[in-house]
């Protein structure tokens, strides 16, 4: 029974979830979906996820939407294959790997989305740049970084001392604006910056990217 992923080729919560199968070195049917023309709103795309995005993942009759309910069911199910993505069993360690996948989806993906729509994927698309809203997230990511930096101090990663889904829920935000100027952010605050760069050079990460078009 094959997994299929519906998504699409450089959406980021289509990457993440990806991130996670690569790292379980699962076969995957990827199902391209067409977002330019809509095929997300069909009937059919809506009757697998009713809010209609991507990415959908299917494993016989299980069906999920929401990237990282889907990073979390490959992390749970796969546990003993590839890359451990859940740090531990126990309760106390496993809440504070929770914390930070939190503070990933409250504090820093609202701003980094912001952020990459409007300085990656508006000029994709032949639109402008608010620059005004631009500079209004970079400030709210400042202090979210500056939490960060302080907790890399204390531990190689996010969750804890090795890499998991609190970092790998990072990635496709994280890649997309290190090619813009937001990677100064990163670069002034070393711990962030050398985080990044080990967690961007995973080989399940480098898998996901070759996707892209050259
Ligand atoms: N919270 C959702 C976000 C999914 C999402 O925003 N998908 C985008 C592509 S990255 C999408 O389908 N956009 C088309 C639309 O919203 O109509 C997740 O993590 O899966």
């Amino acid at each position: 029974m094959a997994i299929k992923l519906h998504g699409t080729v450089g959406s980021p919560a289509t990457f993440r979830a990806f991130a996670a199968l690569y790292e379980k070195d699962l076969d995957v049917d990827f199902i391209p979906v067409k977002l330019g023309v809509n095929e997300n709103k069909s009937p059919q795309f809506l009757a697998r996820n009713p809010f209609g995005q991507v990415p959908v993942f299917e494993h016989g009759d299980l069906q999920l939407f929401e990237s990282r309910a889907i990073t979390k069911y490959v992390a749970e199910a796969y546990a003993d294959k590839g890359t451990s993505l859940l740090l531990s069993r126990d309760p106390r360690k496993s809440a504070i790997q929770t914390v930070w996948m939190e503070v990933e989806s409250q504090k820093f993906d609202p701003a980094t989305s912001k952020l990459t729509w409007e300085l990656f994927f508006k000029p994709l698309f032949g639109m402008t740049t608010d620059e005004a809203v631009v500079a209004e997230f970079e400030k709210k990511l400042e202090p979210v970084l500056d939490v960060y930096e302080k907790r890399l101090t204390e531990c190689k990663y996010l969750g804890g001392d090795s890499f998991s889904l609190a970092d790998l829920h990072h990635l496709p935000n994280t890649n997309i604006l290190i090619g813009t100027k937001v990677k100064s952010q990163f670069d002034a605050r070393p711990h962030v910056s050398a985080w990044a760069s080990d967690i961007l050079s995973r080989p399940a990460w480098a898998k996901v990217t070759s996707m892209l078009p050259k």
